[in-house]
């Protein structure tokens, strides 16, 4: 029989991930880092409308334990809304695609300014106002605008959005599904994870990343280019993944299946 938790060197070549099924990360080497929306929960119409699959809480506490503590949700999403939706997850946090972590000392980011959101909110904010369809986020140290009840809306959210961030500098724009995000530049979630990968409980381990959307890709080009095991959560062409789950139900049968090969030794 072929070893469920066969070594992770053997990435398929080129930039397109494979067909087949990532292998199952060895919870005694592995550090996971594992996004949240469109990857452990289903897209939703609107940020709120999130469901927690019932599963989902044992799944990530039982993570934790076999990794040893080597185990990092890494999303856009506010530090505060993950906390809520997941409260007792007692792995590390990264929100805001590295703008805030919990618990607080996990991975520091020496000299990264955070310049005054308030402006880039205020802009991001008269834009939803203009129509129903529009969705404004509020995020610590940025916004979003969100598009998804009108598709149609995207070039006009993405020609303002880059007007807001060429008017003020210090902020990065960031393309997520339906949405546009202004965060500060030099935000994102491969420099999270790189930070995480130096300090304990990760240092040493192999990283793991799955994701589904571009904020993501950073972090899995990051995770394969050091022969890690990179997962691409859907049907992207372009991905720098190497492997591939079609939905957030198959990453989570994917990571039960690793607890269940460390319970069994
Ligand atoms: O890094 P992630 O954990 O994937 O978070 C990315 C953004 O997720 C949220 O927006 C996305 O999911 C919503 C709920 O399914 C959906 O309605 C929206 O269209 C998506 O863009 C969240 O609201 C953002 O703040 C995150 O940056």
């Amino acid at each position: 029989m072929t070893d469920p938790r066969a070594p992770t060197s053997g990435a398929p070549a080129g930039n397109r991930p494979a067909g087949g099924p990532p292998p199952v990360p060895d919870l005694s080497r592995h550090a996971l880092f594992l996004d949240f929306d469109g990857t452990l929960v289903d897209i939703a119409p609107r940020p709120d409308d999130i469901r927690i699959p019932e599963i989902l809480p044992g799944l990530l506490t039982a993570l934790d334990a076999a990794a040893g503590g080597a185990i990092a949700l890494v999303s856009g999403r506010r530090l505060a809304d993950l906390r809520g939706f997941l409260p007792e997850f007692r792995g590390v946090i990264v929100g805001s695609h590295g703008s805030e972590t919990w618990p607080e000392d996990a991975a520091p980011a020496p000299g990264l300014r955070q310049p005054d959101a308030g402006p880039v909110r205020a802009a991001l904010r008269a834009l939803a106002a203009t129509r129903a369809a529009y969705l404004f986020e509020e995020k610590p140290a940025g916004a979003v605008i969100h598009f998804r009840a009108d598709p149609a809306l995207d070039a006009e959210a993405r020609a303002a959005a880059e007007a807001v961030v060429a008017a003020h500098p210090g902020f990065a724009l960031q393309r997520a599904k339906m949405a546009y995000e202004i965060h500060p530049a030099g935000v994102s979630k491969d420099r999270a994870v790189a930070r995480l990968m130096d300090r304990a409980p990760f240092r040493g381990r192999v990283p793991v990343f799955a994701g589904d959307d571009t904020t993501d890709e950073p972090a899995l080009g990051w995770v394969r280019a050091r022969e890690g095991i990179s997962v691409h959560v859907g049907d992207r062409p372009d991905t720098a993944a190497a492997w591939r789950l079609d939905s957030p139900a198959a990453l989570r049968d994917w990571l039960a299946r690793a607890v269940s090969v460390e319970e069994r030794g």
